[in-house]
């Protein structure tokens, strides 16, 4: 009997949504297949590329926090940094911030994305729970969603099997969230105008 698991396969209209991928740099091999099947999946709904912004971070911990930033940032009047904020020069140096002339654009949606792989202590455990618990917190607090792209692995195999990299090359679990920040950035449109969308049949 085939599994009964899996996502919603409706496709979504994303060519006027601007979307953000917010990645943790640990295990960075899986997290950048999940962050490339992603980006396939925003692309397939027809999400501009101009309009996806990437911002990585050290460790999944920091994921709340990041997406919490970026969001406000987005809503500002200035839009986004403009000059360097590390004293550093532009062009390739670590630290360095694109230049942004344009006003900002809010983001409809944020995937925030990290790979946890169980270790030997308790570490795994508080991150997974204060992790999720904050993206939840901020997605409610900002209105705009974000979506849970973090793996919670107990070993290694489970990572890789879910970004599609695994003996069994299993689905990769990165197109998923691509569609759902697609449907929810449409979604949470339609709601905020108090409108509703009609459910795919
Ligand atoms: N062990 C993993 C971590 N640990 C690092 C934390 O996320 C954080 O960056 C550090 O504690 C500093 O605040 N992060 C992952 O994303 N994945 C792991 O497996
Ligand atoms: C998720 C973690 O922080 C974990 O990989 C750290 O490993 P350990 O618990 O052995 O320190």
């Amino acid at each position: 009997m085939s599994s009964i698991k899996g996502p919603s396969t409706h496709e979504y209209d994303g060519s006027n949504l601007r979307i953000a991928i917010v990645h943790a740099r640990w295990n960075e091999s899986v997290v950048d297949a999940l962050v490339v099947g992603a980006l396939n999946k925003l692309g397939q709904c027809g999400v501009k590329a101009h309009n996806i912004v990437i911002q990585s971070v050290p460790g999944s911990f920091e994921l709340p926090l990041a997406c919490s930033r970026i969001i406000a940032g987005s809503r500002t009047q200035n839009g986004g940094s403009t000059g360097d904020l590390l004293g550093f020069t532009s062009a390739n140096t670590p630290g360095s911030v694109a230049d942004s002339p344009t006003a900002s654009v809010p983001f409809d949606a944020v995937i925030a994305i990290g790979v946890l792989i169980k270790g030997a202590t308790m570490h795994f455990e508080y991150i997974c729970d204060s992790v999720s618990h904050a993206l939840m917190r901020t997605q409610l607090d900002t209105g705009v969603p974000i979506i849970f792209g973090v793996l919670t692995a107990l070993n290694e195999e489970q990572a890789l099997e879910r970004a599609g990299m695994g003996a069994g090359m299993r689905h990769n679990h990165g197109e998923d969230w691509g569609l759902a920040a697609v449907e929810m950035a449409t979604r949470c449109r339609i709601w905020g105008q108090g409108k509703f969308m009609e459910d795919a049949s």
